[in-house]
C-alpha cells in the first residue's frame, strides 16, 4: 500500500516512522532504502530485531499466515491480510502466543465500516445476520469478457476468502467482529460497468437494522486497492498513541 510510506516517513501523519521493511526481493526494493532511509531484510528475525516497536503487514493471506506466529511472539502487528485469520486453528494459536507474549494484533476495519457498531451488537446483544455484498470492477475479479454484471460467489465468508484471497479479506474482518466465518454471507459481484469497490454491508439484530454502503475510489498509487483501506491502516496506526479513544 504505497501510500502508507510516504505519508508515515514524509508526511509525519502517524507520529511514526518505518525503520525496517522486510521483503523477498531486495533488489526490486532497493529504491526504498534510497528514498525513504529505510532498511532492508530479507531474513524475518534480522528484521524483528531491529530498531522497530511494532509490524505492520500489507502483503498477502499466505504471507499473514506463514508469518503471523514468529511475528507476534515478538511485537505488536497490524494485519491488513485479515483473511489469514480464516484458518481457526492459526487464530486461536495466534491469540494463545499473543496472550503469551503480551502483544496485541491490530485489525484495521480497511476498505468497510461500521465493525464498532457490529462488534457491539454482538457481544451485549444478538445479531442475527450479516451480510456483505462486494460488487468490484470486472476485470479485478475474473479474466472472463462480461458485458452485463455477474454474482461470481455467493456462500460463507470461509469459502469467499479461500477462493479470492486478494479481494475479500473484508469479509474476514466482518466475520471475526461478528457471527463468524460460517454465518457470514458473501455475495460478489464482477461489474464491467463500474471503476470502484463498492461494499454493502447489512446487519439485522436485537439492536435493530444497520446498512453500510463504501463506495471505494481506488487507491492512486495502487490501484487495484481501495483508497480506504491504506487510510485505515494509517488510522489504526495514529489512533494507537491517541489519548482520545473514539468508537
Ligand atoms: N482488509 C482490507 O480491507 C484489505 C486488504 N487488502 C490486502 O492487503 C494486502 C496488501 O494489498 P496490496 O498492497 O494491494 O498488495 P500488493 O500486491 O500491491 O503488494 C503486496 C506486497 O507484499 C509483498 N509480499 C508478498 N508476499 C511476501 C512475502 N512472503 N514476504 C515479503 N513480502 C511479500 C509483495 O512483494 P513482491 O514484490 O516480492 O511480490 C508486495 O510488495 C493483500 O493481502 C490484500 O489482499 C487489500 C485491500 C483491502
Ligand atoms: O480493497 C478492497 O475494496 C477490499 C479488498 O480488496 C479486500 O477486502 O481484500
Amino acid at each position: 500500500m504505497g501510500v502508507s510510506i510516504t505519508e508515515i516517513n514524509q508526511n509525519n501523519h502517524a507520529q511514526m516512522q518505518i525503520m525496517s521493511v522486510y521483503v523477498r526481493n531486495k533488489e526490486k526494493y532497493e529504491w526504498l532504502e534510497t528514498e525513504f532511509g529505510v532498511k532492508l531484510y530479507t531474513e524475518l528475525e534480522s528484521f524483528l530485531t531491529s530498531n522497530i516497536d511494532i509490524v505492520v503487514e500489507a502483503a498477502t493471506v499466505e504471507a499473514a499466515q506463514n508469518l503471523l506466529p514468529t511475528i507476534i511472539k515478538h511485537m505488536d502487528i497490524v494485519l491488513i491480510s485479515i483473511g489469514a485469520l480464516v484458518d481457526e486453528s492459526l487464530l486461536q494459536r495466534v491469540i494463545e502466543l499473543a496472550e503469551a507474549h503480551q502483544h496485541n494484533i491490530h485489525l484495521p476495519s480497511g476498505a468497510i465500516g461500521g465493525l464498532d457498531l457490529l462488534q457491539n451488537a454482538h457481544s451485549l446483544a444478538t445479531v442475527q445476520t450479516v451480510a456483505l455484498t462486494t460488487r468490484k470492477p470486472a476485470h479485478s475479479l475474473t479474466n472472463e469478457k462480461l458485458n452485463k454484471e455477474k454474482v461470481i460467489f455467493k456462500g460463507t465468508a470461509q469459502e469467499a476468502i479461500k477462493q479470492f484471497p486478494k479481494n475479500i479479506n473484508v469479509s474476514i474482518a466482518l466475520s471475526l467482529a461478528g457471527l463468524g466465518i460460517k454465518q457470514t454471507t458473501v455475495r460478489l459481484i464482477a461489474d464491467p460497468d463500474i471503476d470502484k469497490n463498492i461494499h454493502q454491508v447489512d446487519v439485522v439484530g436485537d439492536f435493530g437494522e444497520a446498512s453500510f454502503v463504501v463506495k471505494n475510489n481506488p487507491l492512486p498509487s495502487n490501484p487495484k486497492t481501495s483508497y480506504s483501506a491504506a487510510l485505515s491502516l494509517l488510522g489504526t496506526l495514529e489512533r494507537l498513541v491517541q489519548r482520545i479513544k473514539i468508537g
